[in-house]
């Protein structure tokens, strides 16, 4: 008997399985020819979890080798001993350590992460040039000691939020480390972009700020003809785990024309919808059932556009590092964060 037609809901129903479908191991190996390189160091111990469960930021024994840049910003462990009073738990992972240091020598630097999320939101650590640039594995426990975003990955109310079951906690959940060869990501050539069912509806500009590139109506058309064609012959149909619903970042090659997968993140309320809402997003998939529709290009269409704007202060906060640097001395991360903060919010009270 055949299925009553219905109409979809604004977000698809996300169950457990589908969920870890988007967990960089579970995508990475289908997709590694499209994408950057990366090494997936997996399942790692519950030591580890407890490592980046505990309070402070702090490296783990024999990593002690950090680069310049984070030099002035580490924490002191005897300052912290004195401060608290009670000596910390130890950590060390010298196979981890190792595992860092090759990577590094084979890929020149590595960017971390660990089974969906990134460290981005630390990257105010390293000086803005590079971002999330590491160079040693004292670097890597860094930025993931620091993240917020990084600790959602390791938190049973995180993890599941939003699936259908979450009442089996973690089961079945293993923890990864993901090292990616780290390059200079031109982020005015990422995009996000939007499958329902198996249908391109939208495709974003991922970095809020205006560029004058992105307004002139052959790039657009070129960019969606290339999106397209990439979408139809790499990505198209090998989605099935989750029904055909996924979002994908893709990263433009110089010339507009091809590109590669930077990440896949699930069609759920926790994906950034970027320039759309999941509102007009759902309005695009209804109307697609009256006949199929190109994808909608969206990208920031002046300096004044809300986008650009909301973005203004985080992105004077990614300028900063190089000169907070130098009174950065004898503070602990949580200290110079404080201090980060006030001189940030005078520069925008000044401005
Ligand atoms: N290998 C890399 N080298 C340098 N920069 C990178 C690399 N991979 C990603 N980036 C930059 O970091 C940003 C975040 O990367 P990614 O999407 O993997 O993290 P995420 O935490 O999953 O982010 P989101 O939650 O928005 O999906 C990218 O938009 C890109 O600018």
């Amino acid at each position: 008997m055949p299925t009553a037609l219905t109409t979809p809901t604004l977000f698809p129903i996300l169950t457990r399985d589908a969920l870890l479908a988007f967990q960089f191991s579970s995508w990475y190996p289908r997709f590694s020819s499209l994408s950057i390189k990366s090494t997936i160091i997996r399942p790692l111990s519950q030591e580890f979890r407890e490592y980046l469960d505990s309070d402070g930021v702090f490296v783990p024994e024999g990593a002690e080798d950090v680069s310049v840049a984070f030099t002035e910003a580490l924490v002191d462990p005897q300052d912290n001993e004195e401060d608290e009073g009670e000596s910390r738990r130890q950590f060390a992972f010298p196979d981890i350590d190792a595992k860092i240091r090759e990577m590094v020598s084979q890929y020149g630097a590595v960017f971390p992460k660990l089974n969906f999320s990134s460290p981005r939101d630390a990257a105010w650590i390293l000086p803005a040039s590079s971002p999330l640039k590491c160079t040693s594995p004292a670097d890597v426990y860094l930025l993931l000691k620091s993240s917020d975003y990084v600790q959602h990955d390791i938190s049973p109310e995180y993890v599941f939020d939003g699936c259908e079951d979450q009442s089996s906690g973690l089961d079945g959940y293993d923890l990864e480390l993901v090292l990616r060869k780290w390059y200079p990501v031109d982020r005015s050539r990422e995009l996000r972009c939007f499958v329902r069912q198996e249908v391109l509806l939208g495709i974003s500009q991922r970095d809020p700020n205006y560029y004058d590139f992105w307004n002139e109506s052959e790039t657009q058309s070129k960019v969606l003809e290339a999106v397209k064609t990439y979408w139809e012959s790499n990505i198209k149909g090998k989605w099935e785990k989750t029904g055909g619903n996924y979002t994908f970042d893709f990263l433009l090659t110089r010339d507009l024309s091809k590109g590669h997968i930077i990440d896949f993140n699930p069609y759920a309320p926790r994906t950034d919808p970027v320039l759309f809402t999941y509102e007009e997003l759902h309005d695009r998939l209804l109307a697609h059932a009256n006949g199929p529709q190109d994808p909608e290009l969206r990208v920031v269409d002046s300096p004044g556009h809300p986008a650009a704007i909301r973005n203004a202060p985080a992105h004077q906060h990614n300028m900063v590092p190089l000169e907070a640097f130098t009174m950065s001395s004898g503070r602990n991360v949580e200290e110079f964060a404080d201090l980060l903060r006030e001189e940030i919010q005078k520069t925008m009270d000044e401005n």
